[in-house]
């Protein structure tokens, strides 16, 4: 991880696991630096964090690098959760930082709680021994020295040693699952198996061992029966005919991930893929991923089926209303431009035809034919549900949660709907029902 010698910046957040980590790697004699991002999320809290981390450095001696970022602005650029947009933030000030000082590692402070709660929110989610394996102790110049530490152990550290830390209020905050599943899984499955954290990161150490693996014969396998071309991939079946059916899983897994970043599928579809008859295809929604079966060779492709049926969007949202509602389509062949005209400056709404689709990621596309009722365009409401392909009914409020959109944004998400049923939640899910495709006669677009 460390050899002697070799200098380190430490992503220095002022909690009590990056404390630790600091004052345990200057105790072993390591040449620390710090790095420090204020995420501009917490108002007066985050202020509060960077003057600790800036008065322990100036204490201690220790070269302190400070960042003030923009995060909600770069989460609304980049269409991403304000948490995936903070470690994006982060890891980029951490590279950037080690790059110009001339530092070899980067030090986190991830924890061994830290990693079980990760590998089992991933089991909810339904991820393979991949997911399972927990956080990497190395990945590449970023390391985790205290990953083989459980919080109780770095708390431990701290009170013996009598050193300050703050403390981050809304980590006990449970409207996110990461906090849930600290603050009330764990600790209810800790009442059945009290050593859950040995246990959960002693086993996802072997699921990873065996991972990795199956990863690498998967690679090796690929060489032989998969060719990537035009954007699509063919997996030659023939060729794997005497492989274990699990490396059949992983080829599909394989193949797909050469067409889609971060893919992931449930269990029941890879299965339907590696048993998929010829002449027969199957489809992802989220990913608009169509595979079809053509005399033994799987076919990979992104949104568009042989049909140029469209699966989903992924586009992101915005919109300034709390609480709106608009009627955008009374049932009937109506005066579009009438209603259009009063909404216009706050969404795009137009009918367009299948050929003018042109970029599925910017708008959001439904297909409402067969629908004579009116149609709204309003936020979402408690139990809004959609009817998602692949996955059955699901919650928005799930849907929000899973994509980790803090509830003050959810207010402004556009949800396009009839009186009783849910069209889109736009950005993030069309439903299954409304895909659209060359035979839809009425496509409303929608850009929010
Ligand atoms: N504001 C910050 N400034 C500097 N370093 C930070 C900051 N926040 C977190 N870190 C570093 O990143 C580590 C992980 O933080 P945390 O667990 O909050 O992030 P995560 O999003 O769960 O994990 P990751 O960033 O690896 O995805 C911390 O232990 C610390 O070393």
């Amino acid at each position: 991880m460390l050899s002697g010698g070799e200098s380190v910046l430490a992503g220095f957040s002022g909690g009590a696991d990056s404390t630790a980590l600091v004052c345990a790697l200057m105790s072993i004699g390591f040449k620390v630096c710090t790095a420090h991002i204020n995420h501009g999320l917490r108002g007066a809290d985050a202020d509060f964090d960077m003057n600790f981390v800036q008065n322990f450095c100036t204490k201690n001696n220790i070269k302190c690098f400070v960042k003030k970022a923009d995060v909600k602005k770069y989460a609304k650029e980049k269409r991403l959760s304000c948490e995936e947009a903070g470690r994006n933030v982060r890891y980029s000030y951490f590279y950037e930082t080690a790059d110009i000082c001339g530092i070899d590692k980067i030090a986190v402070a991830h924890s061994k709680n830290d990693s079980v709660e990760t590998s089992i929110f991933n089991f909810i989610r339904g991820a393979s021994s991949g997911g399972l394996k927990g956080i990497l102790p190395v990945n590449g110049r970023i390391v985790r020295p205290l990953i083989e530490c459980s919080r109780d152990e770095i708390e431990e550290y701290l009170r013996d040693k009598n050193i300050e830390f703050v403390t981050d209020k809304t980590n006990f905050e449970n409207e996110y699952s990461r906090n849930k599943i600290r603050n009330i899984i764990i600790k209810e499955m800790q009442k059945i198996n009290p050593s859950l954290i040995n246990t959960v990161f002693e086993n996802g150490k072997i699921l990873g061992e065996e991972n990795d693996f199956i990863c690498e014969y998967t690679k090796k396998t690929a060489e032989k029966c998969v060719v990537y071309q035009n954007s699509e991939v063919f997996l030659d079946l023939n060729k794997i005919k005497n492989e274990h059916v699990t490396v059949k899983k992983h080829l599909v897994i394989f193949c797909a991930q050469l067409i889609i970043n971060d893919f992931h599928a449930s269990a029941k579809f890879i299965n339907s893929a590696v048993n998929l008859t010829r002449g027969k295809k199957i489809y992802l929604g989220n990913y608009g991923l169509t595979i079809s079966n053509n005399y033994d060779i799987l076919r990979f492709k992104v949104n568009f089926a042989d049909d140029n049926t469209v699966f989903a969007d992924k586009n992101g949202i915005s919109g300034e209303n709390k609480g709106f509602e608009y009627r955008i389509f009374d049932g009937n062949d109506i005066n579009l431009q009438k209603i259009f005209d009063e909404i216009n400056t706050k969404f795009d709404v137009s009918f367009v035809s299948f050929d003018e689709i042109t970029d599925f990621n910017s708008a959001s596309y439904i297909c409402i034919d067969g629908i004579d009722e009116p149609i709204y365009i309003r936020n979402r409401r408690n139990g809004d549900k959609i009817s998602v392909a692949n996955v059955g009914t699901k919650k928005l409020k799930d849907i929000f949660i899973d994509r980790k959109i803090n509830p003050d944004e959810r207010d402004k998400i556009s949800v396009v709907a009839t009186d009783d049923k849910i069209l889109a939640v736009c950005g993030f899910a069309v439903g299954k029902d409304f895909f659209v495709n060359r035979e839809s006669k009425r496509i409303l677009m929608i850009k929010t």
